[in-house]
């Protein structure tokens, strides 16, 4: 088998360092498989945790998604391992952490920063789009920073297969009147949206959206109560752009590729990503 396929990996194949972060399920830590002394970031998951959620299934399905993706934007899951009570993920190392640090520390980006983001997070979507695959939880805390700076979605444990869905739920779709063909509620569109909100909280430090309570925040999305603040200054050609993004019929929505001929992001975006 190649490297880091087929192999059966244990807990005594690495050495542990510092931890990176905690999220709801478990803990990652830094980590250096002792035979390459390859750095990696290892999850730790408890299975009782995910048991009481019922989510192994979506952890094998984000497994199985990520065992096909490769690109320099997504994060790479290289495998994972379980003993009695946990569960761990092998992933590749983002040696300049968490995104929405950043965003905290800087309290909004600039609009050359902004831009080079939100482009190479589009051409991450376009590739995934291609394989099917839609990750629905696009926020700054999936989103990390390599050493490079460049950005790298992770944790697509809220991705779907759309390809898988209509095959599963019928043999041909011929038959099937558009309700029920249409009722992949999330098609694609769903990233672009998420995009939408992502680069404008980019640009002003908070969400379109925010609201004190869930349900005027919900009241808000659904109406697109888009209102740009004066502070701080933003170029019309970007609110331009978040414009086309965050349109409630989502077959409306800007597609991908259309966003990166954006005049916004041709003059803003490092190409290099
Ligand atoms: C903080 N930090 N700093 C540097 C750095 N470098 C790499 N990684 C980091 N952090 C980990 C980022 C993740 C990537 N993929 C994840 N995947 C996941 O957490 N999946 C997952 C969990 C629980 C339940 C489910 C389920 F079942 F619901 F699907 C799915 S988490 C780093």
């Amino acid at each position: 088998a190649s490297a880091g396929e087929k192999k059966r990996w244990t807990l005594s194949d690495f050495d542990i360092g510092k931890p990176l972060g905690r999220g709801k399920f478990g803990h990652v830590y830094l980590a250096r498989e002792k035979r390459s002394n390859h750095i990696v970031a290892l999850k730790v998951l408890f299975k009782s945790q995910l048991q009481q959620s019922q989510v192994e299934h979506q952890l094998r399905r984000e497994v199985e998604i990520q065992s096909h993706l490769r690109h320099p934007n997504i994060l790479r899951l290289y495998g994972y391992f379980y003993d009695q009570k946990r569960v761990y993920l092998i992933l590749e190392y983002a040696a300049k952490g968490e995104l929405y640090k950043e965003l905290q520390k800087c309290k909004y980006f600039s609009e050359r920063r902004a831009a080079t983001y939100v482009a190479s997070l589009a051409r991450a979507l376009i590739y995934c789009h291609g394989k099917h695959v839609i990750h629905r939880d696009i926020k700054p805390e999936n989103l990390l920073i390599g050493a490079q700076g460049e950005l790298k979605i992770a944790d697509f444990g809220w991705s779907v297969h759309t390809f898988n869905r209509r095959r599963t739920m019928c043999g041909t779709l011929d038959y099937l009147p558009p309700e029920m063909v249409e009722s992949v509620e999330h098609d694609a569109s769903v990233d672009i949206w998420s995009l939408g909100v992502l680069c404008y909280e980019f640009l002003y430090g908070v969400p379109p959206f925010e609201a004190k309570e869930h349900s005027d925040t919900y009241r808000r999305i659904v109406q697109v109560d888009l209102k740009f603040p004066t502070k701080p200054i933003v170029s019309s050609a970007a609110k331009d752009l978040i414009s086309q993004m965050l349109v409630k019929d989502s077959s409306q929505r800007l597609p991908l590729h259309k966003l990166l001929e954006h005049p916004w992001i041709v003059q803003n975006a490092d190409p290099s990503g």
